[in-house]
């Protein structure tokens, strides 16, 4: 089924590249395709919709609250806790940072604001009600995700755009390069000789069609295309994440989103690279609540209106920069190291 799928997905790819096809059609035939490998989840769905509509939550301001009480949690399969005893509260359109050693509990606490996975004890609330009291799909559609490691598709640069806003179709040119220039993919994109209708990795044809499903006609021509559509396909790392970027920041523009998670997404971008992606970010969240990671302490921190600190699955310290660097803690220590770096030779 899976292959019968991909299958019909390539050629339906090849369509949409050459404008045969309906994008509609093909991010459905894409969304099936993906969700097969989702894997089914086993856990428990709430009954209320997300965001909360009445008298008393109307009114509140769009970024989302997060809770941890007293939260512990285990992977599947295994004996370790990767979080002890988390507690912490983030209040609605905060922009807090999570920092910690390499193995702290930094990403796992993440993926439990968007139950990748469920607590093992303790409880996670949303806007003051339990994760689980909610439609898990609802809460999960007001989240944007950037990562460090995300996914290109081999698709046109412009689809990899589009595919953070699946079920808009009809997105212009103007919010395509609105997004593009948030990501900070513009000057990268514009430099390729077919802008953002260039395909990464492409299909080749000749894997999708014989020779005897067309007349020689017909397939020439679209091999011809292809070859004038795809002479430049191969992106670096730092313009990977940027279309990864531009690609949640197109989603921030197009969803009702509530929380943005950005978990290193500029580890392979430049310090300059970064400040503007973060300026973009600041510039772009309006009242919604960011939680980012950050191994770096510079810019981010110090705009930060919460500092979370992690070592070895526990929090160990909470509170803003000029606090945790008066505390000589395990903040400050971290800090010192990279501050000497600029200050000894
Ligand atoms: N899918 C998983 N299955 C089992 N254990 C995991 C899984 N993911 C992470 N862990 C473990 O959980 C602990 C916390 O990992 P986590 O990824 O949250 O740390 P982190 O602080 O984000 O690290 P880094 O800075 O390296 O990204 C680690 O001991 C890690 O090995």
């Amino acid at each position: 089924m899976l292959r019968e799928s991909v299958s019909s997905l390539k050629i339906l790819i090849s369509n949409l590249t050459y404008n045969f096809g309906q994008i509609a059609d093909v991010l459905k035939t894409l969304q099936d395709v993906y969700g097969e490998k989702e894997p089914k989840s086993q856990m428990r769905n709430g009954d209320l919709s997300y965001p909360r509509i009445d008298d008393r939550w109307e009114t509140k301001p769009t970024g989302m609250e997060i809770e941890f009480c007293d939260v512990s949690f285990k992977y599947p399969g295994t004996k370790r806790f990767a979080l002890q005893n988390v507690s912490f509260k983030i209040k609605p359109g905060q922009m807090v940072a999570i920092v910690g050693v390499n193995g702290s509990g930094k990403s796992t606490i993440t993926k439990l604001f968007n139950r990748l996975h469920d607590v093992t004890e303790g409880q996670v609330l949303i806007d003051g009600l339990p994760i689980t009291s909610y439609k898990m799909k609802e809460v999960q559609q007001t989240i944007a995700i950037l990562r460090q490691n995300h996914s290109e598709y081999p698709f046109s640069l412009r689809l990899n755009v589009e595919l953070g806003a699946p079920n808009h179709s009809g997105i212009t040119d103007e919010e395509i390069h609105e997004a593009i220039k948030a990501g900070g993919a513009a000057a990268f994109i514009k430099k390729l000789p077919n802008g953002f209708e260039t395909v990464l990795d492409p299909i080749d044809l000749t894997e999708t069609f014989t020779y005897g499903a067309f007349d020689h006609e017909v397939f020439d021509k679209l091999d011809d295309m292809l070859q004038e559509k795809t002479r430049s396909s191969s992106i670096s790392g730092g313009e990977s994440q940027r279309l990864a970027a531009s690609r949640t920041f197109m989603r921030i523009m197009k969803n009702d989103i509530r929380l943005i998670i950005a978990d290193e997404p500029t580890s392979a971008l430049d310090a300059t690279g970064e400040m503007a992606v973060f300026k973009r970010l600041r510039e772009q969240r309006g009242d919604k609540t960011v939680v980012f990671i950050t191994h770096r302490f510079g810019h981010l921190t110090k705009h930060a209106d919460l500092i979370l600190v992690m070592k070895d699955g526990h929090l160990v310290e909470s509170g803003t920069h000029d606090e945790l660097v008066s505390e000589d803690g395990e903040y400050n220590k971290l800090f010192q190291v990279q501050a000497q770096a600029f200050t000894t030779d």
